[in-house]
């Protein structure tokens, strides 16, 4: 296999979706070698086979807004990998939404779902709807509509969906709703549930507190503690947020959190009343982070910008794919940036990469890093089909696990004859090589 005629041929195929040629190029430049270690992979395509989707579900979702009228929104469901587990990925409500970027998410997530260890497939999903600025009625019946078009194509064997942007609790709870409605049946079809019909404890936290586990991990390999390091958080959202508090519960001061209007810093670093706060602005009152600024006159608010400029010891973004681009990831490194941990998906466009790895800081990218919330969602699983709730403690220690066993295997599969350990090459070819087994344990579908 040669990565960059693999490239250019989905390229060709597929011509206007940058971000999924991005994905698969980044993907498929570190595994290359490994692959190739492999002849029986070639001989039954399996790089095609692994970088086009099984399928992709699309349709139109009407809904009714509050004076009346019929909306019209897209609605897609990408069912990329099923090797090793039913598909498995989040729903994105965001008007960016396209094609290019499901295709994208879907694929990082087969590899990331296979670094979890659990038995799950890869997929994503989502609609050019955005929850921002509509009411909740709005939000309600757009969420029946786009069930009663989803519902025939997922199952707690098939396909299990979840959130991602613009896709929290609440609309996780009328999907759910709009799905018994529809089938007469209480399963797993989603996860991210209410904790009072089905959802598992620490899954809203998981992403951002498995992010930091990872992060600690990453940091001992040179033997430096997180306790006292300052970090530049982007997103307000879930994944910033309670990577903020898990950050606050280890020593950590985070300075910095941001929106798609702008970000604030806050000199005096974000502690947990000042979290609160953040919490209730954007998941009650579902506001705009330039509020922190009024409310804390400390803190600055720096409309249309993003964090990277400020001087910190530690970057983790947290809100969407490249938001740090090479001049920011310039400015990181200039002031002395020592690790960057990925709580988004694909943030960092691939010159930034280039920039960190080659100036040997600690890097890992998204689909280690934020695997802790699939991983939790796979817990959900595992306890809505035992018809069981675990505590607390013992959903964290088992996700905590799950991101040790992650950067073990990042370790394993990334380090390079100077030390440096790779984590971009050590997630994609241990990722990898499980669903290559599973691909050519199953044969070939004729
Ligand atoms: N929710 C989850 O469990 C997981 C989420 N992720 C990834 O984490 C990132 C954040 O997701 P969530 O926190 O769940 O979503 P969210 O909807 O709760 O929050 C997203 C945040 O990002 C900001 N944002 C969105 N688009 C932006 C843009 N173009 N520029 C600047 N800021 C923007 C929003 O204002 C918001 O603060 C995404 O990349 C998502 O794919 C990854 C793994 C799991
Ligand atoms: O919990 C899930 O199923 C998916 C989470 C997600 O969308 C992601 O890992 O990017």
């Amino acid at each position: 296999m040669k990565a960059t005629e693999v490239v250019s041929k989905l390229q060709h195929l597929f011509p206007n979706q940058p971000e999924y040629i991005q994905a698969v190029s980044q993907v498929l430049g570190t595994i290359e070698e490994e692959y190739n270690k492999h002849p029986e992979f070639d001989r039954v395509n399996l790089i095609e086979r692994l970088c086009i989707p099984d399928r992709i579900i699309q349709f139109r979702v009407n809904w009714i807004d509050d004076k009346g009228n019929v909306q019209t929104n897209m609605g897609y469901r990408i069912q990329q990998n099923n090797s090793i587990g039913p598909y498995k990925g989040g729903l994105r409500f965001h008007a960016s939404v396209n094609v290019s970027i499901l295709k994208f998410l879907a694929f990082e997530q087969v590899f990331k779902n296979a670094l979890t260890t659990l038995p799950m497939g890869g997929a994503k999903g989502g609609s050019d709807f955005s929850p921002r600025g509509k009411s909740n009625a709005e939000v309600m019946r757009f969420c029946q509509a786009f069930m009663r078009e989803l519902w025939n194509y997922i199952g707690p064997d098939i396909d299990v969906p979840a959130g991602d942007i613009g896709v929290g609790g609440r609309e996780v709870g009328y999907m759910f709703g709009q799905y018994k409605t529809l089938t007469h049946q209480f399963v797993g079809i989603l996860t991210g549930k209410g904790q009072e019909f089905g959802g598992s404890l620490i899954r809203p936290e998981a992403t951002g507190y498995g992010n930091v586990y990872f992060l600690e991990n990453m940091l001992k390999t040179r033997g430096i503690s997180l306790s006292g390091k300052t970090v530049l958080v982007s997103g307000a959202g879930n994944v910033a947020q309670y990577t903020i508090e898990k950050l606050l519960q280890l020593g950590a001061k985070p300075l910095t959190c941001s929106d798609s209007d702008g970000f604030i810093y806050d000199p005096d670093g974000i502690d947990t009343n000042k979290l609160a706060y953040i919490m209730e602005l954007k998941n009650i009152e579902r506001g705009r982070i330039k509020e922190y600024a009024k409310e804390y006159p400390h803190a600055q608010y720096f409309p249309g910008e993003r964090p990277w400029g400020i001087k910190a010891d530690i970057a983790t973004p947290c809100a969407t794919q490249n938001e740090i681009d090479g001049k920011d990831a310039q400015k990181l490194i200039d002031n002395g940036i020592i690790a960057v941990t990925e709580g988004a998906n694909m943030p960092s466009t691939p010159e930034a990469v280039k920039i960190f790895q080659d100036k040997k800081i600690l890097y890992c990218p998204g689909k280690a890093s934020n695997a802790g919330g699939v991983a939790v969602s796979g817990l959900e699983m595992s306890q809505n089909s035992e018809r069981l709730k675990w505590t607390r403690d013992e959903v964290d220690n088992y996700l905590h696990r799950i991101m040790n066993d992650i950067h073990d295997n990042c370790v394993k599969y990334g380090t390079q004859t100077d030390g440096y350990i790779n984590y971009v090459k050590g997630a994609n070819v241990a990722g990898f090589l499980k669903v290559a087994r599973a691909m050519m344990a199953q044969g070939v579908g004729m």
